[in-house]
């Protein structure tokens, strides 16, 4: 994918520093990203998933619904496909002037955290969520981190959201922003729900190696199985109570970026369109975040974790019943604030799980994120690592 006209990039890029509501997003295997852009109000803010039925829009929901972190819905007055559509619908805002002057506000930045303070805070929390899995309080949890970075002034949001579509054409790539959640970029490789019509997807993934020398391992050990197999459970039996005449395809190995996970394919046939909050509301969160069983191990993630997930790990994407949806999982994500990116990733555990090994994971996770935050690394990356295609 091509940068816009440098007009469209700094539009592009002051509108995530502005008062209004818009989310760029580009699908797997396609070179053309959609706008969607709330013009006028404040972005409307729901205070459950359920909420979602019937509505039409772009969705950011967090790992948890809060008064600091709102499920919002970014009402769709323009849409665009495409560079050139984009252009002329940002072009014709009456409000362009204004949004050219907006300026970022200043944020105070995180204090520094050295990477070994960080292994300590993960270690211990690694300690707190092993001792009940251990003692089969539950089958399995997703412990995360976050990681703050910094990013120069000069830092441009579109030009990093043109990097992760070039660099990763297997993932839906999202940059959005509204005043309520702040600006956000990922490059996520798990579909929460897509479909149209009665023709619906999701899928349950799980279980992490990286690529070796571009070459996609497929020696899952036990581990990762046990891993992903709770998760298809998972799924499959919300699948099955929304749906008719489901077919399952998988587990396969499946590449994201320079990770490889295990996949099953969910594709059924929806009961009813109406009831698609409801349904998002029993798979999110699917145990890929979370772990089961699901309620317990939602509290004791809140409770424990020791770390405010925000929206890494909630869901985001386009919600039309009418037309085509496509909501993902925050995965693979940060958010964007002045002066600083906060990374985040998780992982899996399991009471056979070593701390090392899941250290290491949730940094690979990281990673690609990493990877598109500085303008010169896309050289550097091309070098080094291959571009997955
Ligand atoms: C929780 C994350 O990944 C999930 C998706 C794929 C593989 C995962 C794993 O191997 O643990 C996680 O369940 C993350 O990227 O932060």
């Amino acid at each position: 994918m091509n940068l816009p006209d440098i007009h469209t990039q700094k539009l592009l890029d002051c509108l995530t520093h502005s008062h209004l509501g818009f989310a760029l997003y580009r699908l797997p295997w396609t070179d053309e990203c959609y706008l969607v852009l709330q013009t006028s109000g404040d972005v409307e803010q729901l205070a459950d998933i359920q909420e979602l039925n019937e509505k039409k829009g772009f969705v950011v929901a967090p790992f948890r619904i809060s008064e600091e972190h709102p499920l919002v819905l970014i009402r769709p007055d323009v849409t665009a496909y495409d560079w050139n559509e984009i252009s002329e619908a940002l072009s014709s805002l009456e409000c362009v002037d204004t949004l050219l002057t907006c300026k970022s506000r200043q944020n105070e930045l995180s204090p520094f955290v050295s990477e070994e303070t960080d292994k300590e805070q993960y270690t211990r929390a690694f300690g707190r969520f092993i001792t009940p899995l251990q003692e089969k309080q539950f089958q399995k949890l997703v412990l995360s981190r976050s990681s703050a970075r910094h990013i120069g002034d000069d830092f441009s949001p579109l030009g990093a959201f043109v990097r992760a579509c070039n660099n990763y054409p297997r993932m839906m790539i999202y940059l959005c922003h509204t005043p309520a959640s702040g600006t956000w970029l990922g490059s996520t490789p798990e579909i929460l729900l897509s479909g149209q019509g009665k023709e619906w997807h999701t899928v349950a993934l799980a279980g992490t190696m990286p690529m070796q020398d571009e070459v996609m391992p497929t020696n899952w050990d036990k581990k990762n199985q046990e891993e992903q197999g709770y998760v298809a459970d998972y799924i499959r039996r919300i699948a099955k109570k929304f749906g008719n005449k489901m077919t399952e395809k998988g587990p396969y190995t499946a590449r994201a970026g320079q990770l490889v996970h295990l996949k099953t394919d969910f594709y059924f046939l929806l009961k009813n369109t109406d009831h698609i909050g409801d349904l998002l509301q029993e798979l999110h969160p699917t145990p890929a975040v979370c772990g089961l069983p699901k309620e317990e191990a939602f509290r004791f993630i809140l409770n424990n974790e020791g770390y405010d997930r925000s929206y890494y790990s909630g869901f985001t994407g386009w919600l039309d019943t009418e037309g085509h949806t496509d909501i993902y999982v925050n995965l693979r994500c940060m958010e964007i604030k002045p002066g600083e990116a906060i990374l985040y990733a998780g992982g899996g555990i399991l009471a056979s799980s070593e701390v090392e090994s899941e250290w290491v994971e949730t940094g690979d996770k990281m990673n690609t994120m990493r990877s598109i935050l500085h303008p010169d690394f896309i050289s550097k990356q091309m070098e080094t690592i291959k571009v997955e295609e």
